[in-house]
């Protein structure tokens, strides 16, 4: 998929489309909708909201698009996407929209046109699902059932 055509519904008027920042960025930078007369405040501690970006799309199937975070967002604020990576699907047509979590000790302020998240265009591969009906009738590997830090302790 080369191509991604937006619908901007009307309070995307004036805003930028998302775009990538540099040359090989993996995300485009996506903006926040709100209305310029009504900052959303992310309040200091945990403080959250679903802030609207104005775009709508639809994605070829056998595509996703991840809603992530932005890094320095994280690090100066601590202002994060809360279901990171946000999962959009091919067959969606509503609004996109990010969820933002505050885990700074400061309220944050998110001003009309600011780039709040980053959106990753991926691959999917659905499966088929069938069910195995034995018990004990999966192949055996190596590590078995070990996970959750069970490895290399040597
Ligand atoms: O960060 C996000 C996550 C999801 N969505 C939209 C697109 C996605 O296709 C739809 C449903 O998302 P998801 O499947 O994660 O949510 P759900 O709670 O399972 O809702 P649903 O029952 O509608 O699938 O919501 C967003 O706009 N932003
Ligand atoms: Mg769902």
């Amino acid at each position: 998929m080369t191509k991604l055509a937006f619908r901007a519904l009307p309070h995307f008027e004036g805003l930028s489309l998302p775009r990538y920042e540099s040359a090989e960025a993996a995300g485009m930078d996506v903006r926040a909708a709100n209305d310029a007369d009504e900052p959303i405040i992310l309040k200091a501690n945990g403080g959250r909201a679903l802030v609207p970006t104005g775009l709508t799309m639809a994605l070829e199937a056998g595509f996703e698009a991840q809603m992530r975070p932005r890094s320095g967002l994280a690090f100066k604020h601590g202002v994060t996407v809360l279901n990171s990576p946000g999962t959009i699907d091919s067959d969606y047509r509503g609004e996109l929209k990010i969820i933002l979590i505050n885990h700074g000790d400061e309220d944050f302020v998110i001003e009309r046109g600011m780039r709040i998240g980053q959106m990753i265009i991926a691959p999917v591969l659905q499966v088929e699902v069938v069910e195995v009906v034995e018990v004990d009738a999966l192949p055996d590997s190596v590590r078995g059932s070990g996970g959750f830090g069970s490895t290399g302790k040597h």
